[in-house]
This record gives structure tokens, sequence and C-alpha cells, in this order.
């Protein structure tokens, strides 16, 4: 490995040793594993064409991938072999790794969890690309100015990325807008504007390297040539033009993740990468295949939500328009390809195009679409449409499109079932099924929790690295003194480096005995970082009434980024920092209290605060987080949850036992009701004496005394909104919180039920996720090639 680093810092980067940075050092590196990683992954696709065996398509908006170095040492069992090089060569491993920029390509849970299934299909060694787009600037940076949120463009890309291959050879002209001539009972689309989809390839190896596949991310390139004319005539705009303008559509991701942008621009994006990936996985179909009927017996396409959902127009176009199949014989062809997957049911993120809009973007696509409403009409009278009110709703189009429909938690599903979808169920029974989502084990425990990792593999040897349930044998050990002492030792371990990390980055001294009580997740306000606040702020007032009672020490740790347009999240966000400001400089609580927020919460940020937390927030407005999968990561590191019935908490709770997760707040059927009586949150703020202190300090400027009114619409929406029922669910919030101070107290009570937790969780893996799909939806195999020579 050495020499390998050592060639490529040479001959690949053209540095000499003795004037490297830690920039180059890494790269080298990175370039070094890849070079171990290209085998296997030119074996797997050889051998999946040997074998004609079924591949799956992932088309994803968005990928969260995070950093790739330690990674990908893990999947190859190289980290030793690594860290041993790097530090011959005088180079800190740890360093190295951590220049890596993040590859911010995604919002939150919905890319996020893309990025795990991509691991956990190579693990299983199913044959499957990842389809996405390769944004130039991914998520924005945060920065906090006088405790606003304040966003910069990320620059990921203007460092070398040593994971990718560019593949200039793959390309495919994407057309937008123009018109359609209907001539011999055949359709010609002509469109007026066409860019050039090239792809860029990253390998995606399995845990133990065993099985090779391809995340394949779309990069928009002009498609004519660059205008020399207008730049001799000096209009040097001009001659750029076509360039920028292509190059827009894969510049940015749109930052929202849960209100649709229903921009011109977002739907140009959507198009370019579905059509690009489709057509790319049809040429491959019939490199070896002649008869497009057979393709869902080869292919299996995953929506990944609503974003890639003209997927399905897109097929059908090229199967009727291009391979002459009759229209209704291409929907069901198409139909028997693809799968979609809902992660949201708020109305706010279901993305509707107006018909003007879609119409002029996609001419041809609104044809077909208007024929897929007709065709489902005929079958099923009376059927919801797609073409509703000017709107086509990308929901009825994905799920009428799809063979199957999945929900991403028994409740999530039963919610889609009951609300969203209620009328297609009851036309297609069996079309909805569950798939509750998972976590890889490898990033979120073996990768980013070592002390815990080791102890693990050191009581049970490392199977259940590759199969989790093997963490179950843990169970065993929740009597025993020594191990739980080990057990807490490794969490400690965890909460100093974390303490140290805060008081570089944060400038804020934090005790490691204190409960490190975390939060980080988008700021939404059905995820209620508002509530959270406010217990603090309570628990702050209860602590200065009587500092010398018996206390929990406690540290409040936020993370998360708001959609820029987001005014009530970025609200939350300055009231998080005021809050902070107050609290963290008060003598009269000291240690008892510290608030950290620190700034530009990502994958990387994730993967140090989960390790190092006690207490995980996963306090969402029943019915509302589909399924969340930061509970699942905290609980896997050996955190309690305290958390309302929603989502996976509901399944998370079944696996870990009620007694060992802290619940509280009304059901999701008790939301619907309270919503029903009217002044609710009224009517709770006063029978709360605790709240309407806290809100009227909030209201008066108590933490914003440069400017008192700054809360007054926050609070005010308290009083006469609370859509989400901050208000309702406060005091059995604040009660449950003072009942993990209980437990907290109780150190050896407290380490058997997070142990408890840690090992209860390898039903979250996604390794059972992506079985369920292979099983249910994709009618694929899932060979586990972990164990395999
Ligand atoms: C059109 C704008 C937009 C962009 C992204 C989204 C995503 C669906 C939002 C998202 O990330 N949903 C989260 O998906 C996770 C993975 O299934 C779930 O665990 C979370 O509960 C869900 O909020 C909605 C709307």
């Amino acid at each position: 490995m050495k020499e390998e680093i050592l060639r490529h810092l040479c001959k690949s980067l053209g540095k000499d040793a003795a004037h490297s940075s830690v920039h180059d050092w890494r790269v080298a590196l990175s370039l070094a594993l890849r070079d171990r990683m290209v085998d296997h992954w030119f074996r797997s696709t050889r051998e999946t064409y040997e074998t004609r065996a079924k591949r799956v398509y992932y088309l994803s908006m968005e990928f969260l991938i995070g950093r790739l170095v330690e990674d990908m040492a893990a999947n190859l069992g190289l980290v030793e072999e690594a860290r041993a090089a790097l530090t011959e060569l005088g180079q800190d491993y740890d360093a190295v790794v951590l220049n890596e920029p993040d590859a911010a390509l995604g919002n939150g849970g919905l890319g996020r969890l893309a990025a795990c299934f991509m691991d956990l299909l190579a693990s299983l060694g199913i044959p499957a690309y990842g389809y996405g787009i390769r944004y130039e600037h991914g998520l924005f940076k945060q920065d906090f100015v006088d405790g606003r949120q304040v966003e910069t463009a990320e620059t990921w890309l203007t460092q070398r990325n040593p994971w990718e291959f560019e593949r200039p050879e793959v390309q495919f002209r994407i057309g937008f807008g123009g018109h359609v001539d209907h001539h011999d009972g055949k359709a010609y689309w002509h469109p007026w504007e066409t860019v050039l989809a090239t792809a860029y390839d990253t390998p995606v190896v399995g845990w133990q390297g065993k099985w090779g596949n391809t995340l394949r991310l779309w990069s928009a390139r002009p498609a004519s040539k660059f205008d020399l004319e207008s730049f001799n005539r000096g209009d040097y705009l001009a001659a750029g033009r076509s360039e920028a303008l292509a190059r827009t559509i894969s510049r940015v991701l749109y930052p929202d993740d849960t209100t649709e942008a229903g921009k011109e621009l977002r739907l140009k994006q959507e198009y370019f990468f579905t059509a690009a990936s489709i057509m790319d996985l049809l040429r491959r179909f019939l490199s070896d295949h002649d008869d497009i009927r057979e393709l869902p017996q080869y292919v299996a396409i995953q929506l990944n939500d609503t974003h890639p959902a003209i997927a399905g127009p897109e097929l059908v176009r090229l199967m009727s328009d291009e391979h002459n199949l009759p229209m209704d014989e291409a929907i069901e062809l198409a139909r028997r390809c693809l799968g979609y997957t809902n992660h949201t049911l708020l109305p706010e993120a279901l993305e509707r195009w107006h018909v003007g809009l879609l119409g002029r973007v996609l001419p041809r696509h609104l044809e077909i679409i208007r024929a897929i409403d007709e065709d489902q009409q005929a079958r099923h009278p009376g059927s919801p449409r797609i073409l509703e009110h000017d709107h086509v709703h990308m929901g009825e189009l994905a799920f009428i499109m799809a063979h199957k429909v999945n929900g991403v938690s028994a409740l999530h599903t039963e919610l889609v079932k009951s609300t969203v979808f209620s009328d297609l169920h009851r036309i297609h029974p069996t079309r909805i099924v569950n798939q509750t989502n998972g976590i890889t084990p490898r990033r979120w425990l073996h990768t980013c929790n070592a002390p815990l990792s080791n102890l693990i593999t050191r009581e049970i040897g490392d199977g259940w690295v590759a199969d989790l349930e093997k963490l179950k044998a843990l169970n065993q050990r929740t009597g025993d003194r020594e191990f739980l002492d080990a057990f807490s030792a490794a969490k400690r371990q965890n909460k100093t480096e974390l303490a140290d990390w805060i008081a570089q980055t944060c400038g804020i001294a934090v005790d490691p005995d204190a409960m490190f009580d975390v939060q980080i997740k988008r700021i939404h306000e059905y995820k209620r970082q508002l509530m959270n606040i406010l217990e603090t702020v309570a628990l702050w007032n209860e602590m200065r009434d009587a500092p010398d009672a018996e206390w929990t020490p406690r540290v409040k740790i936020f993370g998360g980024k708001a959609a820029p347009g987001y005014h009530v999240a970025k609200q939350i966000i300055h009231l998080i920092n005021d809050v902070a400001r107050v609290i963290n400089n008060d003598p009269v609580t000291g240690d008892l209290l510290k608030v950290v927020f620190p700034a530009n919460y990502n994958v990387t940020m994730a993967e140090r605060l989960i390790p190092a937390a006690d207490l995980s927030e996963q306090i969402s407005t029943a019915g509302k987080e589909a399924s969340g999968t930061g509970n699942m990561k905290f609980a896997l590191n050996g955190a309690l949850t305290i958390g309302t019935l929603d989502g996976a908490n509901v399944e998370i709770r079944e696996h870990v036992g009620s007694e060992n997760f802290f619940l509280f707040g009304l059901t999701a059927r008790e939301v619907v009701e309270r919503r029903h009586v009217h002044g609710y949150a009224r009517a709770a703020i006063e029978a709360s004496p605790r709240l309407s202190r806290v809100l009227g300090q909030i209201a008066d400027g108590q933490f914003s005394p440069e400017d008192s009114s700054r809360y007054h619409g926050l609070v005010g929406g308290l009083y006469d909104h609370d859509y989400f029922l901050v208000t309702c669910d406060f005091d059995s919030y604040f009660d449950t919180q003072r009942r993990a101070d209980q437990v907290y107290r109780n150190g050896s009570n407290w380490a058997a039920m997070a142990l408890r937790n840690t090992a209860s969780m390898g039903w979250f893996s996604s390794d059972r996720t992506i079985r369920g799909y292979a099983r249910d939806i994709w009618q694929v195999d899932a060979v586990d090639r972990a164990g395999l020579e």
C-alpha cells in the first residue's frame, strides 16, 4: 500500500512527497484504494453479463454519500494497512481521511437512504446501478451570522474527485420543448433545445469487496459546438450561452426537502437524469437481448419518490415511438419494470406540475400521460386521475405506472393506504407494500464508532458487520457488570472526543459526564426542534429556581439546515442560537445545562455526534415522519430514544422493548382528533404554567434583547395555529425528559437499557430492507457474497 500511495502521489498527482499537502496524500490514498476495487468491479460486471442476471436500477435525485475514503478502506478490509502505510510515510491517517469533502448530493433522509442502499446492494451482490445527477454544487454550506443561517455554495468539485471515472463515450442527447408531429399513426417529437448527458461512474464495493456495482451520475454538457463566430464578433456572452445554459441543469442541488419548488429548472433536472438513465439501461438491455418485451424479466427500476416519476412516460415513449409497441402494451410493460417508494405524506412535498409548464417542456410526455390516464380510466372507471385541476400529479402518475408502491415504515405505509392513496389503494388492494427503512452497519457503527465496534467484535466476533442480527447475542450481557462498564467506557470515550471537538469548533466547554441529548436532522416544524428548545428553556427556568436541587447535567446538541426559503425554520434556528447564548453564559446554571449548535450539519458531523449521544430526540408530530433513519443510527450506537409513536420509532420500540424507550405524546389518530378541537393550542398553553411562562419569556425578547419583538410571530403562531401540536405534547415531553434524568442518574440501569437497544437493532440493517425489496418488488435473488471466497 505504501508504494502504491507514493506512486500515485508522484505519478498521478505529480507531487514530491516532501512538498505534499494533506489533500495530496488523501487523493493519493484514494487512488490507491480505487486501484484495489476495479478488479472486483470488472469481474462483477462481466459475471452479470455472462449470467444474464436481472439488474436493479435505483433512480434518485439525491445520493447523500458523505466521505468515501474510510468506507472504501473498511469495505476492502484495508484500514489498518492504509493507516500503517501513511504512518510510515509520516502522515496522520485520521487527518488525511477527514480532509475529504463530503459528497453532499442530497438534502436529508431520502438521499442518505439511497447511499445506504447502494452499499447494501453491493454487499448482497445484487447487480445494480444507482442513477443520479453529478451536481457541481451539493447542499449549501451553512454558517451562522449573529445566530442566523446564511447559505454559501458548496464546492466539493473544486478539488479533484478521485473516486469517479469520466465516461465521455457514454453520452445521450436529452431534448426539451419543441413540438410533436403525428402522421401515419406515429408521433415525432422535435425538441427545441438539446443538451448532452455525460456519465461519471463511481464504483461501489460491498463489505469485504466481493462485489462491485456502479453509481452513474449524469453531468449536462452543451450539445452544440462552441459558438466561435459570436466569439470572433466579441460577443463572448453569446459564445458561452449554450454552454452556460446546458451546465445549469446539473449545476446545483435544490435545497428543499419538503416543499416542491415547482420551478422549470427542477423539472428539467428530473427529466434530464431520468431520460439519460432510461436510455442507458435500455441500450444495455438491447446489447444482449433483441425482444424488448422481455425487459421486465431483466430490469427492475425503483423510483426514489416522485422526483424520477417521468420515467414511466419516458419508457412508454421509447417503447411506442422508437420500438413501435402499441401504447397499451408499452404501458403494461413499463409498469412491470417500475416500483415507486413514497417518503412523505406532507401535502406540500407531493409534486404536481402545472400542465402548461409540463406541456411546454415535455410536449410528447404530456400526450403520453393523457394516454396513461385514459388507459387507467378504461380499466378502472372513476379511478383518481393523474391530470386534475390543470396539474399533473406525479404521485398518481408514479402509483399508476408502478406494479409495486411502498411506504418506508409500517405506520407510514398504513397512512399511505388510508390517506394520500386511499382511492388507488381501493382499486389496487395488493399494490402497496411496506419496506421499513434500514441503515448500513458499516458506516453507522463499524466505521464511525471504533470503541464500541471493537468491544462488540472482541465479545462476539466480527460476523455482526455482515449480519447485524448477530448483535442479539449481546442481550446476554445486560446483567454483566464488567461488560456494561466496558460498554459505558466506549460511550464515554466518544463523548470525551466530542467534547474536545465542541470546544475547538464552538468554543463551548461541555462535561462528558453530562447527558448528551442530541437532535440532528433537517429543521422542519413537524420535526419539532421548537418543542425541544422550549423544553430546554423550561428546564433552565427550573434549574434557576432551585439551583441546589439534584439536577442531571445536560448538553443539548442541535444540528440541521433549513431550506433557504423556509422562513419559520430559519426563525427556529435563530431562537436556538439566541437561547444558547443566554444559557451558556448563565453563571447560575453553569455546567448544569449547555446548548450547542455546530453549523453545517452533514454526514461527517453525524458520524461524529451519533457515537457520543446518550439521548436521541425523535419527537416529530405523530403521523408526520415517514420513517426516520437517524433514530436507527442512534439506537444502534447505544443511545436511548425519547420519541413519539411516529414512523419507524414504533418498530424500534417494538424491537428494543417499551421499557427501553422513553415514549410520550399523542398518537397519529389522537393528533387528527385533537385538530378538530377548537382552540386546542391556546387551551393547552393556558393549562400549562410551565409552557406559558416560557412563551412569555421568548415573546418578551428575553433571549433577543437587541430585538425584543423578534419572536412575536413564532409565539403567536403557537397560540393561533400550532398545526404540529407542540403545545399539546409539551407537558408530556417535559415529564418524560425528567424521567430520563432519573434513569440517567442511575448509570448502570441506563447502560443496560442502552445495551438492549444496540443488541436489538439487527433488524434495522438495510440488509433486511434490501432483501425485502428484492423479494417483494424486484424479484431478484440476494446472494450474500460477503462470505464467498
Ligand atoms: C420536491 C422537494 C422534496 C425533496 C425531497 C423530499 C423527500 C421525500 C424528503 C425526505 O427526505 N423524506 C424522508 O425520507 C426518509 C427516507 O425514507 C424518511 O426516513 C424520512 O422520514 C422522510 O422525511 C420531498 C420533497
